[in-house]
């Protein structure tokens, strides 16, 4: 039992989490990482021990009563039928003290999954937590949602002892009541005195294993509260589907086109952020994407990666609907390097080969040759593992210059058709944006390029620069000819950062 138990958590754990990253981004947006962690592992393992450890002891105690009940009933009728008048009010208390300690699991649970991302957030973000000098106020929130968690735990265990507390006295007072009605049928000569000695320890033995079957039907009906949640999310459909038409590769050009897009997240649907969105994005091409902050020039990003639908308008990729087409085959089509790339806890050359669709057929070669092209294989080499060097959680331990070349050499193993670019708006010293300026360069060549530009030098070196103002691209062309309107919302945006 203990070992089905543990391989049923681990089907449960693996479904889930395959479930999890089934997901559409949206859904991610409205529930937090810690819950979702909470589930992963103490509702999986509370409820596959409620099914299988506690099943073998319920069943055992379930085989006992009713043998026991049945020699009961052997022995003498009269007084088993006796003994059995409490089943009725017994169940009927089972039953309320079942549903509220189902609700009780549940809340507690979902209180756990709070203690569990609150734990994740100040624990993630220590270095936040540290600067802003916050670790006793952390600390204090932590406590005060475990305190929560003991509140509930206390009033489990009040009902709990208030529903054995009442089978026990139940109990007992039927073996009193057994003695003294045995005694009169004794009296009567209806029972010897053997009878009335085996039907006491029937009895005896009958009130045991119901003490037991009480105790796993309390740990079922925590199961059944820690699993409600579980179905849900195993249950859960995802809205953006996984298959779709795969174009033919020989004639793939990789032509960009938003047509009269309308876009708000599902997470704020109140707040539109694109009305009448349309850009075409030439192949092979860099269209340099420009616009206040909270324009929007993120979310087109995320548009064309399939991340979110737009609720009007159209995308599309060669005249096709991005719709249409498998959302898998697109993704691995399109290269992508954010402001600030996110890397993996493993080694540099782990992640590099992350870029690959069989991560494990690259060979050392193959990334070697990618980061040079990406100027990052001399500070690479550098470090005393070299390629091995573990970057730590979210690539902690490597410099935001560092990250965004090897960010690119990623890119570059991938060879997409289509780059969608974020350039960092953080400052570089001179020789990191020149290596990471150059690394980029090369990433762009012969591909489709949209690129999120701050610096001038990406600006003018761009076949196209469109100005997303207000949902919609306002301005369209050169550097130099939208410079060259008097009025222009580009030449006020050019003169603001100048
Ligand atoms: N996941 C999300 N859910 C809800 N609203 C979002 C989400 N992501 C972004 N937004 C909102 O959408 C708007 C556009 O954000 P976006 O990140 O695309 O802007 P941006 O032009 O890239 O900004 P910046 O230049 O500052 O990076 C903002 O108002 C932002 O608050």
């Amino acid at each position: 039992m203990q070992t089905s138990g543990q391989r049923i958590v681990n089907r449960l754990r693996a479904s889930l989490f395959s479930s999890l990253l089934r997901q559409e981004v949206a859904f991610f947006d409205k529930t937090r990482t810690g819950e979702l962690i909470n589930r992963l592992s103490s509702d999986t393992a509370l409820l596959g021990r409620s099914i299988t450890e506690n099943l073998s002891d319920g069943l055992r105690a379930g085989a006992q009563a009713s043998i026991g009940i049945g020699m009961m009933f052997y022995v003498s009728p009269q007084l088993a039928t006796f003994v059995l008048s409490v089943v009725p009010p017994i169940s009927i208390l089972a039953v309320i003290y079942g549903r509220y300690l189902q609700k009780l699991t549940k809340v507690m649970q979902d209180s756990l999954a709070q203690t569990t991302q609150l734990a994740e957030e100040s624990i993630g973000n220590i270095r936040t937590v540290r600067a802003f000098g916050k670790e006793i106020t952390e600390i204090e929130k932590y406590t005060s949602k475990v305190d929560h968690v003991m509140q509930l735990a206390r009033k489990e265990a009040f009902a709990r002892a208030g529903f054995f507390g009442a089978t026990g006295l139940s109990g007992n007072l039927i073996v009193l009541s057994v003695l003294y009605k045995g005694g009169l049928l004794m009296g009567s000569a209806h029972m010897t005195v053997g009878e009335l000695s085996s039907f006491l320890m029937y009895a005896f033995w009958v009130g045991l294993s119901i003490g037991g079957l009480s105790s796993f039907y309390s740990e079922l009906m925590k199961g059944l509260g820690a699993g409600g949640r579980l179905w849900e999310l195993l249950e859960r459909k995802p809205e953006l589907p996984f298959d779709g038409v795969v174009l033919n590769q020989e004639s793939f050009q990789g032509t960009l086109e938003f047509r009269n897009v309308h876009f708000a997240y599902p997470a704020r649907p109140e707040v539109p952020i694109f009305q009448d969105f349309s850009l075409s994005i030439p192949s092979a091409s860099v269209t340099a994407l420009v616009g206040p902050s909270g324009s929007g020039k993120s979310t087109v990003l995320s548009l064309l990666l399939r991340l979110y639908d737009p609720i009007s308008g159209t995308i599309s990729l060669d005249g096709h609907d991005i719709r249409q087409l498998n959302p898998v085959w697109l993704r691995s089509k399109i290269g992508t390097v954010s402001q600030e790339p996110v890397l993996f806890s493993c080694s540099i050359a782990e992640n590099i080969a992350y870029g690959a669709d069989d991560p494990s057929s690259v060979t050392a070669e193959q990334i070697e040759k990618v980061a040079d092209v990406a100027n990052a294989g001399a500070f690479i080499r550098n470090f005393p593992q070299g390629f091995n060097t573990v970057v730590g959680e979210k690539g902690v331990l490597l410099s935001g210059g560092q990250k965004q070349r090897i960010a690119i050499a990623r890119a570059l193993l991938k060879n997409p058709k289509i780059l969608l670019l974020d350039e960092a708006t953080s400052a570089l010293d001179a020789e990191n944006e020149y290596l990471v300026q150059e690394a980029l360069d090369r990433l762009m060549e012969g591909r489709t390029v949209l690129i999120i530009a701050h610096r001038l030098s990406t600006i003018k070196n761009a076949n196209t620069v469109a100005v997303l103002d207000q949902g919609k691209i306002t301005e369209r062309g050169r550097h130099e000819e939208l410079l060259s309107k008097p009025n222009g919302i580009y030449r006020r945006l050019m003169n603001k950062q100048s």
